[in-house]
């Protein structure tokens, strides 16, 4: 199970997004793009003219969180932008299967999304249309929160059903995570982990992302 590390934009300067791009580019698997429209959580950050000249800006592929109403009408189109994965939430998902088999035909990877009170099960026959399942490890909407154990659970619940499936999904965590809270998502079978302000509050936001990396790899292996 190979680790991936995904930095969060939401804690970078937006006013430098390029140059923030660039600071973690040597070590980060992805670039994270929370995108938030104030009514599916109550934040606003950024859209797709956004998405769109960060693609040219960096080399990083982008992990597009779509955090909004309506994702089945938004995200074929961040797929078509080119974001590499596009992540949408169940819960506002009004037709998901459609929608991830929109945004896997477009070219990129399809990501469904889970709050940390919905429960995994009512999901596992979906895991063939999915390439990521992300368990958010807070409550949607900003960073710098505390990363909730109560998830935990869940994220080994998720992880034997993809297991026993022999799925090839990626099982992402974000929210909270940081060199103290890592390992346990590690251990519980979490392989993808999402870092905002873990990354871009550290002095040296690339060495930040290798820490997180060697903390997960080491927990993963005991495991
Ligand atoms: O989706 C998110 C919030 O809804 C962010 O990606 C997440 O919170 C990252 O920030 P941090 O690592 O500081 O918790």
């Amino acid at each position: 199970m190979a680790i991936q590390i995904s930095p969060s934009i939401l804690s970078a300067d937006f006013a430098h997004l390029a140059d923030e791009a660039a600071a973690v580019s040597p070590s980060a698997d992805w670039l994270h793009v929370d995108v938030m429209d104030n009514h599916f959580v109550p934040n606003l950050t950024l859209g797709l003219p956004i998405v769109e000249s960060l693609l040219k800006a960096t080399d990083t592929p982008l992990d597009c969180h779509l955090m909004i109403e309506e994702p089945d009408r938004w995200a074929p189109a961040y797929a078509e932008a080119g974001a590499g994965s596009v992540t949408v939430h169940a819960k506002a998902a009004g037709a998901p299967v459609r929608t991830l088999r929109e945004i896997r035909r477009l070219g990129a990877r399809a990501g469904l999304a889970l709050n940390p009170a919905e429960p995994v099960e009512p999901y596992a026959d979906l895991v063939g249309e999915m390439d990521m399942l992300l368990l958010m490890t807070v409550e949607p909407g900003f960073g710098g929160q505390k990363f909730l154990d109560v998830v935990l659970p869940k994220i080994r619940r998720a992880r034997e059903i993809l297991d026993s499936r022999e799925a090839s999904v990626w099982l992402q965590v974000d929210g909270g995570v940081s060199d103290e809270t890592i390992e346990r998502a590690a251990e519980a079978g979490a392989d993808v982990f999402v870092a905002g302000s873990a990354v871009y509050g550290a002095q040296d936001p690339a060495r930040a992302v290798e820490s997180l990396r060697a903390l997960a790899a080491g927990a993963a292996a005991r495991a």
